[in-house]
């Protein structure tokens, strides 16, 4: 079974099981959730569901508004029963890293909201913990002006290198939805937990906007295995 595949069951399952008539369901950002907008259409059309979707992104919106589905937003549904969303990676405490297609800020915003978080993902982002398979960093969006004292200071405390995320088919960096630009720390492989306390910390730091360190948020997480089934794991 692809990689395709595996996110795709994930997300389907999730669906199936977390939402029902009258769900506001927040809608996360990158290549699995398009699979969860898929099935959220589905259901709408073949069992008549009353959903309210919750965009974590401009991607989202669009696939939202695409799908023939009801888009809402914080202002009218600041509850939100269910977000569901992909993960770069899961840690064996259900610590996430997101924010890989640099959308964290909104979607953290919307998991704050929501009752229950429902991580999707494939297999390659099921790790004990954090950075055994993803290396790509933990994503902290900054205020362009602060990014060189902000890089500076993450770096002597913690130690690692902090790179400012740059654009594909643009020249310089990458300008989140919010205006932003995204470091992207490559942390230590000594620091194994604790990152509570130092996603707490990097947040007091004057110019941090959000970090991809999604802390005791995710409530379930599915993934799909090569084999075609799905496992769980709950917080
Ligand atoms: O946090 C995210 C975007 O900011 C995504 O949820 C994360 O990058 C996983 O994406 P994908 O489903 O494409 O692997």
């Amino acid at each position: 079974m692809s990689l395709e595949q595996a996110k795709k069951i994930a997300a389907f399952k999730a669906v199936d099981e977390y939402v029902r008539n009258d769900t506001v369901v927040g809608v996360g950002s990158g290549s699995t959730v398009v699979y969860a907008v898929q099935r959220l259409a589905e259901r709408v059309k073949a069992e008549g569901l009353r959903l309210v979707c919750i965009p974590t992104s401009f991607q989202a919106r669009q696939l939202i508004i695409d799908a023939g589905l009801v888009l809402g937003d914080l202002e009218q549904n600041p509850r939100i029963d269910c977000a569901i969303d992909g993960a770069d990676e899961v840690d064996a405490d259900m610590v996430l890293i997101k924010g890989g297609g640099g959308c964290l800020l909104q979607e953290k915003i919307v998991a704050s909201c929501a009752a229950q978080l429902i991580v999707i993902a494939d297999y390659t982002k099921d790790s004990k913990r954090l950075g055994e398979q993803y290396k790509k960093g933990i994503p902290v969006e900054v205020v362009p002006m602060a990014y060189v004292p902000i890089r500076d200071r993450i770096a002597a405390k913690y130690g690692g290198k902090l790179q400012l995320r740059m654009a594909v088919a643009k020249a310089g960096p990458v300008v989140t939805d919010n205006g932003n630009f995204i470091l992207d720390w490559h942390f230590p492989d000594t620091i194994v937990n604790g990152w509570d306390e130092i996603n707490r910390d990097i947040m007091m730091i004057p110019g941090v906007v959000e970090t991809g360190l999604f802390v005791k948020m995710a409530t379930k997480a599915y993934f799909g295995l090569a084999d075609g089934s799905v496992i769980e794991r709950s917080a």
